[in-house]
């Protein structure tokens, strides 16, 4: 079955003074229907790039390789045929609600925004809005829809972001350290949220993170990223009993468990112990 979502040696270059810099170097995997796959790996890995890239967000990257979405290169799609695939066929939800979030129009008008650009009369889009936004754990979703961001906190605006993302029920949803900025009781229910909506709408999920923690809950895939390229990938249950690459080693030797003695210091990825390993 052709996965929904597949990259294929995907390749990324942002202009720098002293010519290209390559920070993808060449992904390899793929996201199937239904599937959650959780991108993983430390800062500057190229995790985000890699979502942006799918969507072609970064007009200053140049891209080689394949996007195949559906079995389609979106890499040769003109721009006006990429605004369909944003929104309708991936929503995208990112760290910092605030910062996706208009201030001066109503959540209620932001949410609907997908579903009117593509039609939806505005009765129509507002009773699927509330609706939605009461399934997120809203309260008084009706009255809540006319206020503005700042009358929100911010896990309520992370909700506000994840109903914008998946109205216009995209096939797959990428979520790019969307609990991040929260509370870890927030994170925990946003996480909940997610996982839930995807098994409802059948909908894919690429979540980035550079939190293992996260992953074993949520994601039945990981690949791990280092400079640019997949280290390593598989189900989450081999990767956390099997891990065969030494960085994946050093995350997960690095990811704090419940059960651990608190004076313990946490380890982190040791690159000395990674030296000599090919680049
Ligand atoms: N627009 C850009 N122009 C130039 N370089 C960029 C641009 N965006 C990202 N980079 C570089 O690409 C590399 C990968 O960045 P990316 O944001 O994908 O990392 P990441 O794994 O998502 O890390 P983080 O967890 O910190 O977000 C970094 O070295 C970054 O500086």
């Amino acid at each position: 079955m052709t996965p929904l979502l597949e990259l294929d040696d995907l390749r990324a270059s942002f202009p720098g003074p002293d010519g290209p810099v390559e920070v993808l170097r060449g992904v390899t995997m793929s996201v199937a229907a239904g599937e959650k796959v959780a991108l993983v790996g430390e800062s500057g890995s190229g995790k985000s790039v890699t979502a942006r890239a799918v969507l072609r967000l970064d007009r200053d990257a140049s891209l080689s390789g394949r996007v195949l979405l559906d079995g389609k290169d979106v890499l040769g799609l003109s721009e006006r045929a990429m605004r369909d695939v944003r929104g309708a066929r991936i929503g995208l939800v990112f760290q910092d609600p605030l910062a996706s979030l208009n201030p001066v129009m109503t959540i209620g008008w932001q949410i609907m925004q997908p579903l009117l650009i593509r039609g939806v009369k505005k009765k129509e889009a507002r009773r699927r809005g509330v609706e939605l936004l009461g399934r997120l754990g809203v309260r008084d979703a009706d009255r809540r829809f006319d206020d503005y961001p700042h009358q929100f906190s911010g896990g309520m605006r992370q909700r506000v972001v994840i109903a914008i993302a998946v109205i216009a029920e995209p096939a797959l949803l990428i979520a790019d350290e969307p609990t991040t900025a929260l509370d870890v009781r927030v994170q925990a229910q946003v996480l909940t949220l997610l996982r839930e909506l995807a098994a409802e709408r059948s909908m894919s999920v690429l979540l980035i993170t550079h939190d293992l923690g996260i992953v074993a809950g949520f994601a039945d895939r990981v690949v791990v990223m280092r400079h640019g390229a997949p280290v390593e990938q598989g189900v989450v249950d081999d990767i956390y009993a099997r891990p065969q690459h030494p960085y994946t080693r050093g995350l997960l030797a690095s990811v704090p468990r419940i059960d651990d003695d608190p004076s313990r210091r946490l380890s982190t990825v040791d690159e000395a112990a990674l030296e000599g390993e090919v680049r």
